[in-house]
């Protein structure tokens, strides 16, 4: 089957000379259509601007995403990006928020045809009784709903997901997570999810991929996650292939924070002196 998405050998830094920040080094991924990616690694790795290259919102320094094939070159509708942090219009209800996408892309459809759109989004979410309110009234795992329904309603072939669970309660949490999970298996979209959660990911992906630690992060090994669905969340921590997949991620996890350490104490420009007087003895 042909990829859907791929990254080949692409690096990109931020600033020049010296400040100059090498931030991503020859990361290499291919997705196939429908799959569900998790992608997952500490704050601060590289994560973002990971799912900013693949949907367009960054360039690559060197290396080349393509999307089914074609070299991306900016936004497009067929990638749908959700953001950790909702960006949602505070002035427009749930209705307005979702309407901004929907009138954009289905800009030839009559004002009712775009309302049945919005609704249909609305409703996938199960935010129909909300769709009048504005975002400061609903709380945070509803907000997240409305950012999906608004990714959603563009009809993209992927959604990327950029730890959009990660602000909400557990129990919240819990609920999107199948939320998310239903709407991947209702609809054969493609998802990549980046996640500093190693259980999430592993209870909804195919696949699971951690990321080094910068400078220079990079993709580790994929994880082929072969536990049948749906999975039972309640036993999961009891699967022996869970276990097996989980200890080893965070191994490699923790395998890259070793590394870190070691390369910190063992340079010494970055482990300045504390600035203290000697004690007189
Ligand atoms: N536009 C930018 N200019 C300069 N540096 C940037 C820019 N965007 C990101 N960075 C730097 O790149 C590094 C990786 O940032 P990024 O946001 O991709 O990490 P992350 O893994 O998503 O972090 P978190 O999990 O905390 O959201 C950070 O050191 C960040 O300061």
């Amino acid at each position: 089957m042909d990829n859907i998405l791929e990254l080949n050998n692409v690096t990109r830094h931020f600033g020049e000379k010296e400040n100059r920040a090498e931030i991503l080094k020859d990361v290499n991924l291919q997705i196939k259509k429908g799959e569900f990616v998790a992608i997952v690694g500490f704050s601060g790795t590289g994560k973002s601007t990971l799912i900013n290259l693949m949907g367009g919102l960054l360039e690559p320094s060197e290396g080349e995403v393509r999307s089914k094939g074609q070299p991306v070159t900016g936004p497009a509708p067929d990638r749908g990006v959700i953001f950790q942090n909702y960006s949602l219009l505070p002035w427009l209800s749930v209705e307005g928020n979702v309407g901004l996408a929907v009138n954009q892309i289905y800009k030839d459809k009559s004002k009712s045809e775009r309302k049945a759109i919005i609704e249909k989004y609305v409703d996938m979410v199960s935010l129909s009784p909300a769709i009048h309110k504005k975002p400061k009234e609903l709380s945070g795992g509803m907000r997240q709903r409305v950012s999906v329904a608004r990714a959603l309603s563009m009809d993209p072939d992927i959604l990327l997901m950029d730890e959009p669970l990660s602000a909400l309660d557990a129990l919240t949490r819990s609920v999107l997570q199948d939320q998310i999970l239903e709407i991947w298996r209702s609809t054969g979209k493609t998802i990549v999810l980046i996640t500093n959660d190693v259980d999430e990911g592993i209870y909804m992906a195919d696949r699971i991929i951690p990321i080094s630690i910068g400078p220079n992060a990079t993709l580790g090994p994929s994880f082929d996650i072969n536990i049948p669905r749906p999975r039972e969340r309640k036993t999961l921590n009891k699967n022996e292939e869970f276990r097996r997949l989980r200890a080893e991620v965070i191994g490699f996890l923790n395998e890259e924070k070793r590394k870190e350490k070691s390369n910190e104490t063992t340079d010494s420009s970055s482990y300045p002196l504390p600035d203290i007087a000697p004690a007189v003895i």
